[in-house]
């Protein structure tokens, strides 16, 4: 059968319609995985704004800016380039080319982020280059964060909300440390998880937020593979909506 109208993707005819999605929520919900693999899935381009201010932060962290004094991280907020990779199977960031996709991990930069992110001068920097990129991507894409859905992005064409219970985030955090440490702490990883969602829902501009029109979907008790299947089917219904 022939695609409806609103299913042909005039870009490349017979793919689907181009979609903007939002997906939004704290730490360890599975905003990432659940993004990439959704934007794989549908042919879609893929955008992990938490890298950007992680980028942000670790360029800061190795220019000898004091991330906790707000005055010198606005000074120098519109310094360091900030390139990301949009291809769900091979994301990636630099910053002045020089590649962060390692380093953003780390543990000073996850520490630092939630500062550096409160600063209404990099705030403003970092939305402009999303907008920017989220316009460069004629296929649609998949942009996730914080406030996706109530700010950068206020008409994406679908936004969706993923929660989980504390417990099960940082169990899910605490995998990943086991994986890469050998060892985990599950209650300072859920400690620190809370402080940094505490820090995101907290600050002036832009706190982390479900936006009134999101679809939330609590992940606790859902796979992986459940919960890509959800947002695939809130998309596919979407456009052909
Ligand atoms: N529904 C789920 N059930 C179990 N583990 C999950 C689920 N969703 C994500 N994960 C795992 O939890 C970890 C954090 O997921 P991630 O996508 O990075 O979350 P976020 O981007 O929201 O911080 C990853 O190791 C991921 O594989
Ligand atoms: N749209 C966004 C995305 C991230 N962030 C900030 O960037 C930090 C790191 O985001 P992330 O998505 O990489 O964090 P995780 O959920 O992967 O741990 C968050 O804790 C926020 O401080 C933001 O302020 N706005």
């Amino acid at each position: 059968m022939a695609a409806s109208p609103q299913e042909t993707n005039p870009v490349r005819p017979g793919a689907r319609a181009p979609v903007v999605v939002a997906i939004d929520g704290p730490s360890g919900t599975g905003k990432s995985s659940t993004s990439k693999a959704v934007a794989a899935k549908l042919g879609l381009r893929y955008l992990d704004t938490g890298a950007q201010y992680r980028a942000i932060t670790w360029w800061m962290l190795t220019h000898g800016v004091d991330v906790n004094d707000a005055a010198a991280v606005a000074e120098a907020a519109g310094r360091p380039a900030i390139v990301s990779t949009t291809d769900p199977a091979a994301p990636g960031i630099t910053a002045d080319g020089e590649d962060a996709s390692g380093p953003i991990r780390t543990q000073e930069v996850t520490a630092a982020v939630s500062a550096v992110s409160a600063v209404p001068a990099v705030r403003s920097r970092i939305t402009e280059l999303q907008r920017s990129i989220a316009a460069s991507a004629p296929e649609g894409m998949v942009v996730e964060g914080r406030d996706i859905g109530t700010t950068v992005l206020p008409n994406a064409d679908l936004k969706i909300f993923l929660t989980a219970s504390p417990e099960a985030r940082a169990e899910r955090r605490g995998g990943e440390l086991k994986a890469k440490n050998g060892q985990a702490d599950l209650a300072a990883t859920q400690e620190a998880l809370l402080k940094r969602d505490r820090a995101d829902s907290s600050r002036a501009v832009s706190p982390l937020l479900k936006a009134d029109d999101a679809v939330e979907v609590d992940t606790t008790e859902l796979t992986l593979e459940q919960v890509i299947e959800c947002v695939v089917t809130l998309i596919v219904e979407k456009q052909r909506a």
